[in-house]
């Protein structure tokens, strides 16, 4: 027996056409004499019509009860129907259940812990299917960008000795007899891999014990990280925006259907497919918060109340860059310009999404890096492999972190972070 998917079936093309589907049941209903059950599979929903005149009334009284999430087999001739999700049904000629649900426990209008607590089955709404599907997209062309850009796949440790982003969040782990730290960022090991490879990028996990819960921080994250030997701040910046580009870019072109039944306005995704994105300096960006009334002073780290506001500035993703030193990690370069700020940038997501990328310029010069490490109160022994690297031919370099759930957030118009992965892990969720 061939399948095929519901999607593929819900066309013009296929009206008439006898076709078999195998999904899960996601509705279902009895109307005289007949059982109008909404399949779904990885593709879609489809209403399948069962009449006891053709297949029995003993099949249709027991679907009259099946449990959602019920696993079947259903072949049968494809027609229009307005009535139907998405204007077509199948007109059932064979109807077999596979495997029996006895009281799925979502049955709509639970709590969220409640449904957390569930995970392993609320993932089956055809609304993470859409968005599972958007995330898929974004990773390949995250993938495709740097592949096509002569840009090397390396594989960076998890298990780490030191911080990268600083000793708050931290997660220890016991490693045989010693301890270690679930990675940050990959950063510090790719700075290693671009004497080897020069432009390298990786995808891992990052960790952030975070302390509180908010809407765009999780405690374990998927991380898109470049690193390239000789570039710049600019020339990093302009790989961020061609890589971010790509990404809406094919978003739209592929997963426009799915965007567009999660209730996204395609139209505010737009304008971030063209590049170059504004470009604006920490200092002017405390003007702007500032003359909007905004409680903020030089030096102060922007928050996610500072970024929202930021962004109703701009109608597409925009730099802020040049931070001051003290708000910005150890590692970042100094402006020779100006010692009070960091060559470093975010790129903030446009409608209040906010920062979905941290990057910049590396201190590629060993003394110099040596007193960041201690002006910042680390202990230059935990990095002596890291400042190793400033002592053998060391050159200018650059790189960036790209928050994949925080992009998957803001592409698909989510107001939490929690649902662009399966199983969340934030402060005081593990389970499942
Ligand atoms: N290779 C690099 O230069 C990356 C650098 N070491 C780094 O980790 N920067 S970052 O802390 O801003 O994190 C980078 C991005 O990682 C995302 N991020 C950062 N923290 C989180 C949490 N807690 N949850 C979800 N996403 C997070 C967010 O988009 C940030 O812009
Ligand atoms: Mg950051």
């Amino acid at each position: 027996m061939e399948y095929k998917s519901i999607a593929e079936i819900m066309s013009n093309d296929k009206i008439g056409s006898h076709v078999c589907i195998r999904g899960w049941i996601y509705r279902r209903s009895v109307v005289g004499g007949k059982a109008f059950i909404r399949v779904r599979d990885s593709s879609g929903v489809i209403q399948v019509v069962v009449d006891s005149a053709r297949l029995g009334e003993a099949l249709v009284d027991e679907l009259k009860d099946i449990g959602l999430e019920a696993s079947v087999i259903a072949c049968g001739t494809v027609r229009r129907e307005e009535r139907a999700p998405g204007g077509y049904e199948l007109d059932a000629d064979f109807f077999k259940i596979i495997g029996y649900s006895r009281d799925f426990p979502i049955k709509g209008g639970e709590g969220i812990e409640y449904l957390l607590d569930n995970r392993h089955l609320w993932v089956r709404s055809p609304r993470f299917t859409k968005i599972f599907r958007i995330k898929h997209t974004i990773l390949q062309a995250g993938r495709e960008y740097f592949t096509r850009n002569g840009w090397w796949e390396v594989n960076p440790p998890i298990l780490t000795a030191s911080a990268c982003e600083g000793g708050a969040t931290l997660f220890p782990v016991e490693y045989f007899e010693s301890k270690a730290y679930l990675s940050q960022s990959a950063q510090l090991y790719l700075e290693a891999l671009i004497y080897v490879l020069e432009k390298v990028w990786s995808l891992t996990p990052s960790f952030r014990a975070e302390r509180s819960r908010t809407r765009r921080h999780l405690a374990e994250y998927w991380h898109l990280e470049p690193e390239a030997a000789w570039y710049s701040m600019d020339d990093m910046m302009r790989v961020a925006e061609e890589l971010v580009s790509h990404i809406v870019t094919k978003v739209l072109e592929e997963r426009r259907s799915e965007l567009v039944d999660l209730g996204r306005d395609i139209e505010k995704l737009k304008p971030a497919m063209e590049t170059p994105y504004p470009r604006i300096r920490y200092d002017e960006a405390i003007e702007i918060l500032q003359k909007k009334g905004v409680n903020v002073k030089w030096g102060d780290d922007l928050g996610a109340d500072e970024e929202r506001i930021l962004t109703m500035e701009f109608e597409k993703p925009f730099f802020v860059t040049h931070f001051p030193r003290q708000i910005k990690s150890f590692y970042m370069k100094v402006d020779p310009s100006n010692p009070n700020v960091v060559l470093g940038f975010d790129l903030l997501a446009p409608e209040g999404y906010g920062e979905i990328i941290g990057g910049g310029e590396r201190e590629d010069r060993y003394d110099v890096l040596y007193q960041k490490i201690i002006e910042q109160g680390l202990n230059p022994e935990d990095y002596k492999w890291y400042l190793d690297l400033r002592k053998y031919g060391s050159v200018p370099h650059s790189g960036f972190g790209l928050g994949v759930e925080r992009v998957t957030m803001w592409i698909t118009g989510l107001d939490h972070i929690r649902d662009t992965l399966p199983f969340p892990r934030f402060r005081g969720r593990i389970y499942p």
